[in-house]
């Protein structure tokens, strides 16, 4: 029978912990940041680094999935936050299904928690994630006003990949990215290895990539988005990063399903999106 416990970590971040005969999750609510993905016999989906505490305001957890809302990355306007706002902010949990042990929960920006001075819009933004032996999240868009607007977004998973210069990313062929700034580049071959710092925001790219790790593969779908963003820190950034050990980018790469550059998501009044991403262990 699934359960699902309101609960707070010892720094004060309210979490649910959800237990199912198919998975167990932790979704905490400041972001409505899935922090924690493991399908019932099998290893966790998901990476924190140890060095995280856990501490409400710092720029979400390092690790799990951050939702990167109304922007991600830098903001044109050198001074606005980076990814946006969402993910500091306390979301509202607002729904609850349990169909046959898979869960699905709803959770909500309340419009009281928008930075006006980021987000003029009148626009509503909600998470949806389903639990089950698969992991997928949404975030849902609406413009409730009466002029479009743009925004660009992000669900940025940290993925478990257990030795970074083993780790092979696939599903690339046919797209292009741009790079610190540079580019595009067309992408040669099917597929990533990582030997330095990369930090890749893939457009026209493929509805599907795996992970291939010594642990398994792990399989990234997306629906509703054309790009995505690939990264590891690699030993500089991540002296630099903030809740990360400096010996992290070993065993983490994010694979980011997103709207941005050329798929930027623009809403005409009464219009909704809805950025989807599913998750799971390819047997
Ligand atoms: O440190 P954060 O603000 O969480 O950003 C972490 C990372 O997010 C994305 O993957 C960006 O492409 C990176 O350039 C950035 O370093």
């Amino acid at each position: 029978m699934a359960s699902i416990r309101q609960l707070m970590h010892t720094n004060g971040l309210e979490y649910l912990q959800i237990n199912s005969a198919l998975c167990e999750a932790r979704i905490f609510l400041q972001g409505a940041q899935v922090e924690y993905f493991a399908p019932t016999g099998k290893a966790p989906l998901l990476w924190v680094s140890s060095a995280d505490e856990y501490k409400p305001g710092t720029g979400g957890i390092r690790g799990g999935i951050p939702v990167c809302w109304p922007w991600f990355g830098n903001h044109a306007n050198a001074d606005w936050p980076a990814h946006g706002f969402a993910r500091n902010k306390m979301w509202d949990w607002v729904g609850t299904d349990v169909e046959n042990e898979v869960v699905t929960l709803r959770f909500s920006l309340p419009a009281a928690q928008f930075e006006r001075q980021y987000w003029p819009h009148n626009s509503s933004v909600m998470l949806e994630v389903v639990l089950s032996d698969t992991l997928t999240v949404k975030l849902i868009n609406q413009n409730l006003g009466d002029t479009p607007f743009t925004l660009t977004q992000a669900l940025h998973s940290y993925f478990p990949i257990g030795d970074i210069h083993q780790l092979q990313a696939s599903g690339f062929a046919g797209s292009k990215y741009i790079e610190f700034g540079e580019g595009p580049f067309i992408q040669q071959g099917d597929s990533v290895e990582f030997t330095r710092e990369t930090d890749r925001v893939y457009t026209a790219l493929s509805p599907v990539q795996q992970l291939q790790t010594v642990n398994g593969t792990i399989e990234v779908s997306r629906e509703n988005s054309q790009s995505a963003v690939l990264w590891n820190p690699w030993i500089e950034k991540s002296q630099r990063l903030s809740r990360f050990n400096d010996d992290d980018y070993l065993q983490m790469a994010c694979l980011e399903a997103a709207n941005v550059l050329e798929d930027a998501v623009t809403l005409a009044p009464g219009e909704s999106h809805t950025l989807s991403t599913r998750i799971r262990w390819v047997d």
